[in-house]
């Protein structure tokens, strides 16, 4: 079977699993998953989250492995992707495409349609941002070149960037719109200098209007990569064209950056995203129910909100994981349903998991300081150093943001933070106390 066949085979699928499965199975598990190629007999297929692949890799697979010999009497063996996973690989740009059909401005931007302004909720931790993306979005390459958006893992960094392309293209369809993860960026120059095709490379970014660029903190020790994007950003900057740029952390932290990188990166705004408060993870939680349309209470929204309180996108799998076992049991949605879905989560979770008050709970204890002491001013060295090393263990231990660190220990500086840790990482090089300290509370935070 050649890629060409892969959308009649894929349409011979649904139409037979349209008959064996019922509706409401049939739209949870294989309306949401989609082809991506063929390739080497197999067959590669995206699926929204864990669980779906779970399913599919348990009860699925070996029904797509039949119907390929129903089909065209052939060995073909399904492999299942996480669309998430995807979407880091970035491998919609590997060098087999899949079966698409015709490119449209969006594909060809590589922008993801669900990521727009309007399925975009507000709330208190993304409103500055929020407003300078429109603000970018109205007048592009004029107001705040560069755009520099930051903060925490899954909080809307990337679907911000993305609805600044799309709101671009909607106004001009002849845009020229480029969205690339840093890693692929990266890739797209190493593979440009291997195969001779730089001025092919320099052609294509650096003539486009609008350049938004994902997760720069992996430029991170990429010397050359770091060069060819300077060159890359004075281009577009010197030319008006805007440029968005995102990152867990602000310029200055991330490792190895350039200097005149940093500068540059702080012409224009920087503002970042934390994590989102109750209020706005539940509509949040409508919204995505609204748009996948979705019998859901408001009570059983507004607990699963209440259950995932850093990570939007871990919101969202929650509210999969809470439909796809409603489908399993064959019954309504309800906050029991939710609370017995999210059972096997939460304990996961739990073990993985650490939260900053946690963090600040354990190491006050094993010093015998309050977590208020952690939290305020005051400077002796009794207080000084155990707050450090709070700081230090939730930069390690949490996926949180410096800044989301700084606001948990009473509004500090990102800097205080970034600072802390520094300090820590030096200590621990020859101080055997807090060596011996450190091994201490990670063991006890750990059981
Ligand atoms: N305010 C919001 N409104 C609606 N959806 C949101 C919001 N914030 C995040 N999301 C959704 O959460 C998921 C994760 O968001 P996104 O990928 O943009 O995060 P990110 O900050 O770029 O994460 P990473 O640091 O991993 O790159 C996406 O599906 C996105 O649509």
């Amino acid at each position: 079977m050649t890629n060409s066949e892969l959308d009649s085979f894929w349409k011979f699928l649904q139409q037979k699993f349209q008959q064996e499965f019922a509706a409401v199975s049939y739209q949870t598990w294989i309306e949401s998953a989609h082809p991506l190629k063929l390739e080497d007999q197999k067959i590669y297929i995206t699926v929204p989250s864990s669980l779906h692949k779970e399913y599919w890799e348990r009860n699925i697979s070996t029904k797509v492995v039949e119907a390929a010999y129903e089909y065209g009497n052939q060995e073909i063996v399904p492999v299942i992707l996480l669309t998430s996973d995807l979407q880091k690989q970035r491998l919609q740009k590997s060098p087999h495409p899949t079966a698409a059909a015709t490119p449209s401005p969006l594909a060809e931007a590589h922008l993801n349609s669900k990521y727009t302004f309007n399925s975009f909720v507000t709330g208190s931790g993304n409103q500055m941002a929020h407003a300078a993306a429109l603000v970018v979005s109205e007048e592009p390459g004029e107001t705040y070149n560069p755009l520099f958006i930051y903060g925490g893992v899954g909080l809307g960094k990337t679907h911000l960037m993305q609805a600044i392309g799309h709101r671009l293209l909607e106004r001009n369809i002849n845009a020229n719109v480029k969205y690339i993860s840093s890693e692929s960026f990266a890739n797209d120059f190493i593979n440009s200098i291997q195969n001779r095709t730089q001025e092919e490379f320099r052609n294509e970014y650096r003539t486009v209007d609008l350049l938004l660029v994902d997760d720069i903190q992996f430029f991170a020790d990429k010397e050359g990569t770091q060069e060819e994007f300077f060159h890359t950003f004075n281009t577009l900057y010197n030319n008006k064209k805007q440029i968005v740029l995102t990152c867990d952390r602000l310029p200055n932290e991330i490792p190895k950056l350039q200097e005149r990188l940093v500068s540059r990166f702080k012409w224009g705004l920087s503002v970042d995203i934390t994590a989102p408060d109750l209020e706005t993870r539940t509509a949040i939680l409508r919204k995505k129910a609204i748009a996948e349309k979705l019998e859901i209470p408001n009570d059983a929204l507004s607990y699963i909100a209440s259950q995932i309180d850093s990570n939007v996108r871990e919101l969202e799998g929650a509210l999969v994981r809470v439909q796809a076992y409603s489908t399993m049991k064959n019954a309504d949605i309800s906050v029991s349903l939710a609370a017995e879905a999210l059972k096997d989560l939460k304990e996961s979770q739990h073990q993985a998991g650490l939260s900053i008050s946690q963090i600040q709970m354990h190491v006050a204890k094993y010093y015998k300081v309050t977590v208020e002491d952690l939290k305020g001013k005051r400077r002796n060295k009794g207080i000084v150093v155990p707050r450090q090393i709070a700081m230090y263990l939730a930069r390690e231990l949490t996926d949180s943001s410096l800044p989301k660190i700084g606001q948990e220990f009473g509004g500090k500086d990102h800097t205080t933070v970034l600072h802390s840790c520094e300090k820590i990482t030096k200590l621990l090089e020859s101080d055997l106390t807090i060596q011996h300290d450190l091994t201490n509370l990670r063991a006890g935070l750990k059981s």
